[in-house]
């Protein structure tokens, strides 16, 4: 009975939600091509097109819509409106559900569905999985810090996470989506005690820098006031100087159908990198070592752009240069082309005196035979 009341108590938040236009609300029947792309604890995710747009968007099932589930989905929608700014936090687009002659399709799932954004690359286990062999450590450290971006973004919203782990960060263009924040986790730790264990640690890697290696060994300590806080972790990572910071161009916010008219304005991101976060650096040291940084990748700029000007200056004259020659070729063909008719009458003429010169010396050689001839007779008289 009380099960029920709760029930009814989420599906009444939920619905007034929607009618108060709250949460965007997508006709079922407009999603096209619904593919399953993967399954978790508590439900599937299908893949669709919404009406006849090309681009895809994710819907989550839940196998069991009790009190504890419905529960946990107000929260995560509720938690979504903090974070949807961010760009390396999973979307949250709005809800659907399935009509009971849709049911059966989805067996053993029903009711309400999650419209979130999808992703193209899977878990970011699976992304290590198959793409480690081809990362720099330039790829490695901008994903942990999207990851680390992240996390500050929820702690700063007063989310705890509470199950992250490669399975539930996903990966879409090669970007940090965090996902399942609060709802997994929380449906389990509503149902079950709690366990306290302690994560397997790696053997850290050949060749880690030591500045990375040193970052996330502290934040394994045990005793957890003696950790580094997510801003440092942030300020660490994007103070190792090997980050480059890529500005993500989000499709979505082009493409996607969003909740229009109760959308929490969107901060962008890099207001935070650029102010926010620098006036959070916790020592005088950190901003110093900013500072040198930023001097540093300027002056090695300067020196760029000094080598690129006198690289196009070489190129200019290479050019001015290749423009010359090829007029002197171009008159030298002229004038061989002229000179051609004329070397080809003299070479007849050659050919002709040769000949005549030959006949004339035949002539001369029977003339000569003659004489010798004559010679001799006289002689013999
Ligand atoms: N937004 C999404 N876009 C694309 N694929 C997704 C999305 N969300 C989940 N998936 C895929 O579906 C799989 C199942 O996701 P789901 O969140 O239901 O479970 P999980 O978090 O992997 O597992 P568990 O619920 O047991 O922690 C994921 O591993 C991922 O491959």
């Amino acid at each position: 009975m009380q099960n029920n009341e709760n029930i009814n108590e989420w599906i009444i938040w939920i619905e007034e939600a929607i009618n108060k236009k709250h949460i965007k609300y997508y006709e079922f029947e407009n999603f096209k091509n619904i593919q399953e792309i993967g399954s978790g604890t508590f439900g599937k995710v299908f893949r669709a097109n919404w009406k006849n747009f090309d681009h895809y968007l994710a819907l989550k099932s839940f196998f069991n819509l009790n009190s504890i589930t419905l529960k946990e989905i107000v929260n995560e929608l509720k938690f979504q409106r903090d974070v949807y700014f961010h760009n390396n936090i999973i979307r949250f687009y709005g809800i659907t559900k399935l009509e009971s002659s849709t049911e059966n399709i989805f067996n053993p799932t029903k009711g309400y569905l999650l419209v979130v954004e999808y992703t193209d690359s899977g878990t970011l286990r699976e992304y290590l999985k198959n793409n480690f062999h081809r990362f720099t450590w330039n790829d490695k450290y901008n994903l942990a810090y999207q990851l680390a971006c992240s996390v500050l973004c929820l702690h700063e919203e007063g989310i705890v996470h509470r199950d992250l782990h490669s399975s539930n960060v996903l990966i879409h263009q090669g970007s940090i989506k965090l996902a399942d924040f609060g709802l997994s986790k929380r449906i389990n730790d509503a149902s079950k005690s709690q366990s306290k264990l302690l994560g397997r640690r790696e053997i850290t890697v050949p060749n880690t820098p030591n500045d990375y290696s040193n970052l996330y060994t502290e934040c394994w300590n045990n005793e957890p006031s003696k950790r580094p806080s997510i801003h440092e972790v942030v300020n660490r990572l994007r103070t190792s100087n090997r980050i480059t910071i890529y500005q993500q161009n989000d499709i979505s916010d082009k493409t996607s159908p969003m909740p229009n008219e109760n959308k929490t304005p969107i901060r962008e991101l890099s207001n935070i990198d650029t102010t926010s976060e620098i006036d959070r650096m916790s020592t005088n040291e950190q901003n110093k070592q900013l500072v040198e940084n930023l001097e540093n990748s300027l002056g090695e700029n300067e020196n760029l752009r000094e080598k690129l000007q006198i690289l196009q200056k070489g190129n200019t004259e290479l050019i001015e240069l290749n423009k010359t020659l090829r007029s002197q070729l171009d008159e030298t063909t002229a004038q061989l082309e002229c000179a051609r008719p004329s070397v080809y009458q003299g070479n007849k003429d050659i050919d002709a005196v040769m000949e005549n010169d030959k006949k004339v010396r035949s002539l001369l050689e029977s003339r000569m035979v003659d004489l010798m001839a004559k010679k001799n007779k006289f002689m013999c008289f």
